[in-house]
């Protein structure tokens, strides 16, 4: 295969954040969406669970292509873990309340699986990245204020540090878009295994 038909990226994924974050890559780029069953067995770990749900939403797009379409398909994968117990998309309000009323005060991981097909060859690689999040100690009211923001409502973990969520966040430990659900520096890491420099 030519590099130049690899240096075509597949996002599969309906986050805006995910889109936003690829753009910035500057390298072309399209949509597909995929839409997976994301219930994974309770015996995974977080790394388990966010490689092989951001394989599976790869794996979907790469089933709807058409014979000889190209590029690189991207899936990814999300959660926040907090004492062992791992927090995906809050149900409705009441769960997110719950949700940051769990992660406010301590430190919590948010786990990010990416997931990269070779379209043509079906050449794989899946990884993950960790990033220690620690939220400020918060009061019943801010958190039901921050809830009612409706910023919660579509995120892992119930909060957005890109957004409102920054002010809720003490500090980080390590990659910053792997937390908003996209780890670029590691994505441009697996990128370099299919030829693809993004410098
Ligand atoms: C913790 C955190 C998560 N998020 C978002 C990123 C993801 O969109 C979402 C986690 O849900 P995911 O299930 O990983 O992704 P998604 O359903 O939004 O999109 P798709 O499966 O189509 O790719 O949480 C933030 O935007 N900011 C944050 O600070």
């Amino acid at each position: 295969m030519l590099k130049s038909d690899r240096q075509h990226l597949i996002l599969a994924s309906s986050s805006p954040r995910r889109q936003e974050l690829i753009r910035t890559l500057n390298i072309p780029f399209e949509i597909r969406v995929s839409d997976v069953d994301e219930t994974t067995p309770t015996f995974w770990s977080p790394a388990q669970v966010v490689e092989q749900l951001a394989l599976r939403k790869a794996e979907k797009v790469r089933e709807t292509l058409q014979a000889g379409e190209q590029g690189i398909i991207i899936g990814a994968d999300t959660i926040v873990v907090q004492d062992y117990r791992v927090l995906g998309k809050p149900k409705d309000d009441n769960d997110a309340i719950w949700m940051i009323g769990l992660l406010q005060g301590k430190t919590h991981q948010v786990y990010s699986g990416v997931a990269c097909i070779d379209a043509a060859s079906g050449e794989t690689h899946v990884s993950h990245r960790i990033t220690y999040v620690t939220m400020k100690h918060l009061t019943d009211q801010q958190i039901a204020n921050y809830v009612a923001s409706g910023e919660p409502r579509d995120k892992a973990g119930a909060y957005a540090i890109q957004g409102l969520g920054a002010t809720i966040v003490e500090s980080i430990e390590g990659c910053y878009f792997n937390v908003v659900g996209l780890p670029l520096s590691l994505l441009s890491d697996m990128l370099a295994k299919f030829g693809v420099e993004v410098l």
